[in-house]
């Protein structure tokens, strides 16, 4: 967890979590007057003390969705807390990251779901390649099972 703190004229540009980059906001949406200039393009949302907000950020098949761009409206007054949380659909780690990097017959071969046997065998290796068999840049939830390594 991450606690972010802005004051006044603070803000935090927009940005992809899946990745740290900085884009333009694409998307149009309604316009709330209450809102700083910021917040005319795209989805916004107003700070609720106490309420939470949940975004996704990947596709159901673990691909990057770039409608989660998003980012901090500057702080019109008074002061801003945030307490962020990522939840990763695997295993994150640099061992991780190194390993689905590394030749497969030098890692361990496993699965990090107890479903992986499952669904290998309901094809969802096929359907779903990304999430379970992964990519250079994604570590596989059912490698095993897929029988990629
Ligand atoms: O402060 C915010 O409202 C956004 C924070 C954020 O996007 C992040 O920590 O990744
Ligand atoms: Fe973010």
């Amino acid at each position: 967890m991450q606690i972010l703190h802005y004051g006044v004229n603070e803000s935090y540009e927009p940005h992809f979590d899946y990745y740290r980059d900085n884009s333009e906001v694409k998307n149009t949406q309604q316009k709330d007057e209450t809102r700083s200039e910021c917040a005319v393009t795209g989805y916004a949302v107003n700070i609720v003390k106490g309420n939470a907000l949940l975004v996704f950020n990947l596709n159901l098949d673990a691909t990057p969705d770039e409608r989660s761009l998003h980012g901090s409206c500057k702080v019109l007054d008074g002061e801003k807390w945030i307490a962020t949380k990522y939840i990763h659909v695997g295993a994150f780690s640099a061992t991780n990251a190194t390993k689905s990097l590394a030749a497969s017959s030098d890692v361990e071969c496993t699965d990090e779901d107890d479903n992986c046997p499952r669904w290998a065998a309901i094809g969802e290796c096929q359907r779903n390649p990304v999430f379970m068999a992964g990519t250079p840049d994604y570590y596989g939830a059912c490698r095993k099972s897929c029988h990629i390594c």
